[in-house]
């Protein structure tokens, strides 16, 4: 069972299936070598990829081996972690960044524990973690002090994938027509606003939903989403590979290359390409047997800047209005921490809505009062939701 691909290289599906995903199809999406010293053929090839599935693998991408098995033992050894030690990292209404194992997915509990870490607000990585210097509108870092060699380990990791998200930003934005000296990117390597996240899913015994075709509430790792920033890095797990993502009309597993690393675009490459390239819809399955660790780098624009689509040709007119980063991204977060409602989505800032999303409005507000560059804070985005409710747009 293989569905086609746009790409001459791509991944096999003659291997066995896993365990989780019996039924499952396997996906063959595009592996792209970086090793190629022609970028004109790189930024074709990646172009085709965001335009057509979102996802594909990348091979001699700079993430050394012997760094990916430090950061993957760093990872185990976090979640081996007792429950109180990483709950005395919870994440909370004051601060986005954190360990959490209550997550939310479209109002659905995930089966997954996480830990979330990010830009520092200072940039550096030599200051205190809790530092007023550091807080930004994610709020601050938190590791665990019982493990030394981990903070490093991340913060090498961290660094390694910055610039990796470069480079494929840099295609993704030749295939656009742009240089790498363009603005854009530079900006965009300078003032990201990145984070790393860190996911267990614990083998679950309950027969996923996604495998027993039954309603609700048997559980996933992830229910489907698309990510919101410009795009994912995504480390998978060799030994389970229960991710799946929506092509052609139905959920196919991506099936990891050993040693590469998987890349999705998300709804800001999809603002900024003007929805030529797209943000693919994806989700965990559970496995009954096997425990399962991934990591996603997502790597996001600065919390100030307002996200506009870039005309294809003179002819192309916007299809979406400016979305503002920091608003996005906070609303998105305090929503999967409070019932806020239907989550925001790019859909919001569709030129062509009508009648017009209230989070235009809450947006101006938010940009206005510089709230992008104060702490977060929960309480205070669902006032701003509630002050501006969605009645008024009409
Ligand atoms: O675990 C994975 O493979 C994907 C995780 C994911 O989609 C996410 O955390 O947004
Ligand atoms: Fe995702």
């Amino acid at each position: 069972s293989t569905s086609s691909s746009s790409s001459s290289s791509t991944t096999s599906s003659s291997t066995p299936q896993p365990t989780g995903t019996a039924l499952a199809k396997t996906s063959t999406v595009p592996v792209i070598d970086l090793s190629n010293p022609n970028d004109d053929e790189l930024a074709q090839q990646i172009a085709d990829a965001c335009s057509t599935y979102g996802f594909f693998q990348v091979t001699s991408h700079g993430i050394s081996v012997d760094l990916m098995t430090r950061f993957r033992h760093q990872c185990a050894q976090f979640f081996d972690l007792d429950a109180t030690t990483k709950k005395a990292l919870r994440r909370n209404s004051h601060n986005a960044r954190g360990f959490f194992d209550d997550e939310l997915t479209k109002q659905r509990r995930d089966w997954k524990e996480c830990l979330d870490f990010g830009v520092p607000g200072s940039r550096l990585w030599d200051a205190a973690d809790d530092s007023p210097f550091n807080a930004c509108l994610d709020g601050f870092n938190q590791f665990p002090s019982v493990l030394p060699e981990f903070r490093p380990t991340m913060v090498e990791y961290f660094d390694a994938c910055a610039k990796l998200s470069h480079r494929v930003a840099c295609l993704m934005a030749r295939g656009m027509g742009l240089p790498e000296t363009d603005s854009f990117l530079q900006d965009l390597k300078h003032q990201h606003s990145s984070y790393l996240r860190l996911n267990y899913y614990p083998p679950c015994q309950q027969p996923s939903a996604a495998v027993t075709n039954e309603p609700d509430p048997t559980p996933l790792g992830i229910s489907p989403h698309k990510d919101a920033g410009f795009l994912t890095v995504l480390l998978q797990d060799d030994e389970c590979h229960s991710l799946q993502a929506f092509m052609d009309g139905q959920f196919v597993s991506v099936q990891p290359v050993p040693g590469a690393v998987t890349i999705n675009t998300g709804d800001m490459a999809q603002i900024w390409s003007n929805g030529r390239y797209k943000a693919p819809l994806h989700r965990v399955l559970t496995d009954p047997t096997k425990k399962r660790y991934s990591a996603p780098f997502f790597y996001n624009p600065g919390y100030n800047w307002l996200v506009t689509p870039l005309p294809n040709d003179s002819s192309d007119m916007p299809k979406y209005f400016g979305c503002l980063w920091g608003y996005f991204r906070a609303v998105r977060f305090a929503g999967d921490l409070t019932n806020l409602g239907v989550e925001i989505q790019i859909d919001d800032y569709e030129t062509q809505k009508q009648p017009p999303s209230a989070h235009l409005k809450r947006q101006k507000y938010f940009q206005e009062g510089r709230w992008t560059s104060l702490p977060f804070d929960v309480e205070r985005y669902r006032v701003l939701i509630q002050e501006f409710p969605d009645e008024m747009s009409s």
